[in-house]
């Protein structure tokens, strides 16, 4: 890969340790993957923040790390609400830990946001064109499909690496070429916004790291398309994919998936909730505005009697402190900086009923309890135990 006399200087370490580790990085990426040279980066969200996930290892590297970041990053969920931890059922020694660590990247100038959904509180952090190295996986595909900006999956040390030094290597969705639709989908149901994250959990597996382009009977709205985007992540590795009809057509020959109401049928049939759910979580990804106001117009005048997790930026739960406020009041708990998967929280429980795709997908492998599916209503019906 071609550096610049500047990048040299700082590949030798001539700027620096802590630089020389981060171009140690991006040129490795770079070469196995065949980059032509770096390209300045707009925005990175860093993934591996929560204790849970990195450990003592990933406490050590960060803490080891000096200097700035010199473009704009934002962290991923921490494994705990960094404030209300205790109600968490956290216990201290994993709270000082977390606390660290989060610390260790503010260090660095990494913003403590704490979000899957870095759009959805910072819009200026990724425009259509802009070139990103973002990390956690839902959040990749709404900035490639829905934003029309360009990124790669990053893993913690490369996003972290590509913010000390503002660039990332040029290869995969970087370039025009690969960002072209590999298969068809042709969903011949009548969506409803619940039925998206089953969706994504269908094509995701089918599709595995290929680039789909839907076809609907029916524009999905933001909503929607970070539900669909953030399942077909988990349940295959997908970054990027299309959704309206001025996309780029997929070479001729293409295969073409047919999705129907039974096969959306089948999953949620599979996945139906019984008594067995001990807690119900919303908010993978992490809620928007629109979906706290739907959580509080169902809990209105409710009480819960199973343990109800909402899961959300920091931010959006300030600017809606009146949402917040309604959710609460029915003993339902709004948690910031964190999720049901990457938190602790949840090893105390069996089974997780959930609203999202992704989650249903990763509940079982990275939290090892049972997951269950249901609309938001549903999710609250069960929370709720009204019929
Ligand atoms: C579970 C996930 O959404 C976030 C956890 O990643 P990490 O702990 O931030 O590395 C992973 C992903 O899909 O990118
Ligand atoms: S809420 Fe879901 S999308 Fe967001 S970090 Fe957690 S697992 Fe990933």
């Amino acid at each position: 890969m071609h550096l610049s006399r500047e990048e040299e200087r700082a590949y030798q370490g001539e700027e620096g340790e802590s630089l020389r580790r981060a171009m140690e990085i991006l040129v490795a990426l770079g070469d196995i993957y065949g980059a032509d040279r770096l390209i300045p980066v707009r925005s990175v969200q860093v993934a591996g923040v929560s204790f849970k996930t990195i450990g003592e290892a990933g406490l050590e590297w960060i803490s080891d790390l000096r200097g700035r970041v010199v473009v704009s990053a934002v962290l991923n969920p921490a494994g705990m609400d960094l404030t209300r931890w205790q109600k968490m059922g956290i216990d201290e020694r994993f709270a000082k830990k977390q606390l660290e660590i989060v610390e260790a990247y503010r260090r660095l100038g990494v913003s403590p946001d704490c979000t899957c959904t870095p759009y959805q509180i910072r819009p200026e952090l990724a425009r259509r064109g802009d070139h990103l190295a973002w990390s956690e996986s839902s959040a990749v595909s709404f900035a490639n499909s829905v934003i029309g900006a360009k990124t790669n999956r990053e893993g913690g040390p490369s996003a972290l690496a590509a913010a000390l030094v503002g660039k990332t290597p040029r290869y995969g969705y970087h370039i025009e070429e690969k960002r072209v639709p590999t298969i068809n989908i042709a969903v011949e149901a009548d969506l409803k916004p619940s039925d998206y994250g089953i969706l994504g959990y269908i094509i995701g597996k089918e599709v595995g790291d290929g680039v789909p382009r839907f076809i609907f009977r029916k524009r999905p709205d933001v909503d929607d398309l970070k539900a669909l985007g953030a399942a077909m992540a988990a349940s295959g590795s997908v970054a990027l994919y299309y959704f309206d009809e001025e996309a780029p057509a997929a070479p001729k020959g293409s295969e073409e998936i047919l999705v129907s109401d039974r096969d959306l049928q089948d999953v949620r049939q599979e996945c139906a909730p019984d008594d067995e759910v001990d807690v119900v979580a919303i908010g993978c990804p992490h809620s928007s505005e629109r979906e706290l106001a739907e959580v509080a117009r169902l809990l209105e005048g409710n009480k819960v009697e199973r343990e109800l997790w909402i899961c959300t930026a920091r931010a959006t739960a300030e600017r809606r402190s009146d949402l917040v406020g309604k959710i609460e009041r029915s003993g339902a708990r709004v948690f910031c900086d964190t999720c049901m998967v990457v938190s602790p929280a949840s090893d105390r429980y069996r089974k997780m009923m959930v609203n999202s795709g992704k989650a249903l997908a990763y509940i079982p492998t990275l939290c090892k309890m049972k997951a269950a599916y249901g609309s938001v209503e549903e999710c609250v019906r069960a929370a709720t135990r009204r019929v």
